[in-house]
């Protein structure tokens, strides 16, 4: 079967949390090779609209479609496709490094080789720290095990909270060069930032306010 191209698209989405309208009527189109950044104050709704993109919270009105189909219909299908990089990091603090990426990509169904995963933690900095509990991490190191699952995970669609949180400057360089690479493999991301973010090419915004 020939699936239509990567894209995701906002139908007219609505978001009410506590009594207060987020957004109404929000409509964007990302496709392969495109990063949109979402801005806009505290408050204004950016992780709200992060969680209904990556299926976790239904809108209040309108539809998200992935390859041009909703994505509360094809859950597994939208989920095998899709990383998800939150607030809350998702780090079992008494496993290690290794032990979180096997069980979180092991949610997904997905697990990687020894050389896959010496190449990723090399990659974020993080090599020979396999054994390491995530709790012996520091902050940033904590953050950069989630850096490794995203290039483990091959998603074609990442969606990041603040990717740049608790990284120092090689942290953000590195973000913005796994950015890159993942746009020119054909795929898209969507991401809150408050910061810059140096791309080539390919970025758009989404300003909330
Ligand atoms: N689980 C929840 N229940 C009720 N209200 C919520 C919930 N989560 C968020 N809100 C409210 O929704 C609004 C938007 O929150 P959200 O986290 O989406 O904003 P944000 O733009 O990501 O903020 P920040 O820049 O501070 O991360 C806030 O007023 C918040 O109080």
């Amino acid at each position: 079967m020939n699936h239509p191209e990567p894209t995701l698209q906002a139908r007219r989405l609505e978001c009410v949390r506590s009594d207060s309208l987020l957004f109404t009527d929000l409509n964007f189109c990302v496709r392969a090779g495109q990063v949109l950044q979402i801005e806009g104050p505290n408050g204004s709704g950016k992780t709200s609209l992060l969680r209904i993109l990556a299926g976790l919270t239904p809108p209040n009105e309108g539809e998200v479609l992935w390859r041009g189909e909703n994505i509360a219909r094809r859950r597994s299908t939208y989920f095998s496709e899709t990383a998800y990089l939150g607030h809350q990091l998702g780090l079992k603090a008494d496993l290690s490094v290794e032990e979180n990426l096997r069980l979180s990509l092991a949610l997904n169904g997905l697990s990687f080789s020894r050389a896959s995963l010496e190449e990723a933690l090399q990659t974020v900095g993080l090599e020979g720290r396999e054994t390491t509990p995530a709790r012996a991490l520091s902050a940033g190191q904590r953050q950069r095990i989630t850096l490794a699952r995203l290039i483990l995970s091959s998603a074609v669609l990442w969606i990041l909270d603040e990717p740049f949180t608790a990284l120092d400057s090689s942290g953000v360089t590195l973000v913005e060069a796994m950015l890159r690479s993942h746009l020119n493999r054909g795929g898209l991301a969507i991401l809150t930032s408050h910061q810059t973010v140096r791309l080539d090419g390919g970025l758009i915004k989404l300003a909330l306010t």
